[in-house]
């Protein structure tokens, strides 16, 4: 069994309250959660990361360390070291005590778009800094997902399947055991309009399958999560397809109880049965 991983993704973001109050707040609230849960035979043990701008990865690891909540950067640079100005090494990025890195977001992507590079090539990057991360022992977090002119054309798998054979190209497919991917599709980010849940499964499937034709294990023990407006109402129904392993929140994670409402419904998906409602039990 997969652990769920429920990842709060700030982006560039001023929550309403200071950085380290909001980090207060959500370590608070995954305390109640854990009390609550602590009664409840069926809850599933979840992971719980933030992603806060690296300006604040100071604040994150006063607040958050020795507690259960882990946290990351929301991107690495592909380089060792060196005159790269702007960017933050993955060496760098342990020191703060992080546990986790996003790689290859698509408001990242988009960046590199106007560039004019195309995706096969930013996806050879994607790559460059996943091995970057492993080298340095944090645990990458590869997003990926579809436009929404590849979603109507037909283009999805074609998208992903590019991305996932690069990767292992790259460190073969058993370092992918340890990696989380994350579906997300581009036309879902932010627009409130999620993927519904049998898309989320059969993209998901659709990967699993493509990493088991290089190895069977791995494929079984890579955590995909899904992130494209996943809010309290429809976290469980996601969280609840058998390929889906959690999620990758943005907007909701500004909001201490909306994002732990969200961390419930991965707990539930044990018990929970396709059409589940998430109700959390406050
Ligand atoms: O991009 C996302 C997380 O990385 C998803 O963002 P939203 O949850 O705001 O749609």
């Amino acid at each position: 069994m997969r652990k769920p991983l429920v990842a709060g993704n700030w982006k560039m973001n001023n929550p309403t309250e200071s950085p380290r109050t909001l980090l207060q707040n959500i370590l608070h609230s995954a305390h109640m959660l854990d009390s609550i849960l602590s009664s409840s035979e069926n809850a599933l043990p979840i992971d719980i990361a933030l992603f806060p701008p690296s300006v604040y990865l100071r604040e994150a690891q006063e607040v958050l360390s020795g507690s259960r909540l882990q946290w990351g950067t929301q991107n690495v640079s592909a380089y060792d070291e060196g005159p790269y100005t702007g960017e933050i090494s993955a060496s760098m990025i342990k020191g703060f005590g992080c546990h986790y890195v996003l790689i290859g977001h698509s408001e990242r992507r988009c960046l590199y778009e106007k560039l004019e590079l195309d995706q096969y090539v930013l996806d050879q990057i994607v790559a460059e800094k996943y091995a970057q991360a492993i080298n340095n022992d944090l645990t990458p977090i590869i997003c990926i997902g579809e436009t929404e002119d590849d979603y109507e054309s037909g283009k999805t798998e074609e998208v992903i399947a590019r991305l996932l054979d690069i990767l292992i190209a790259h460190k073969g497919p058993k370092a992918l055991a340890n990696v989380v991917l994350a579906y997300e599709p581009v036309w879902a980010i932010g627009s409130g309009k999620s993927a519904t849940p049998e898309w989320a499964q059969s993209v998901h499937s659709f990967m699993r399958q493509r990493i088991a034709k290089h190895d069977q294990a791995s494929s079984e023990s890579v955590r995909i999560i899904y992130g494209g407006s996943v809010k309290a109402h429809n976290a469980a129904a996601i969280f609840c397809q058998a390929d889906v392993d959690g999620g990758l929140i943005g907007g909701a994670s500004l909001d201490a109880e909306e994002f732990i409402q969200i961390c419930f419904g991965a707990t539930q998906s044990y018990t929970c049965q396709p059409g589940y409602v998430n109700v959390p039990p406050w």
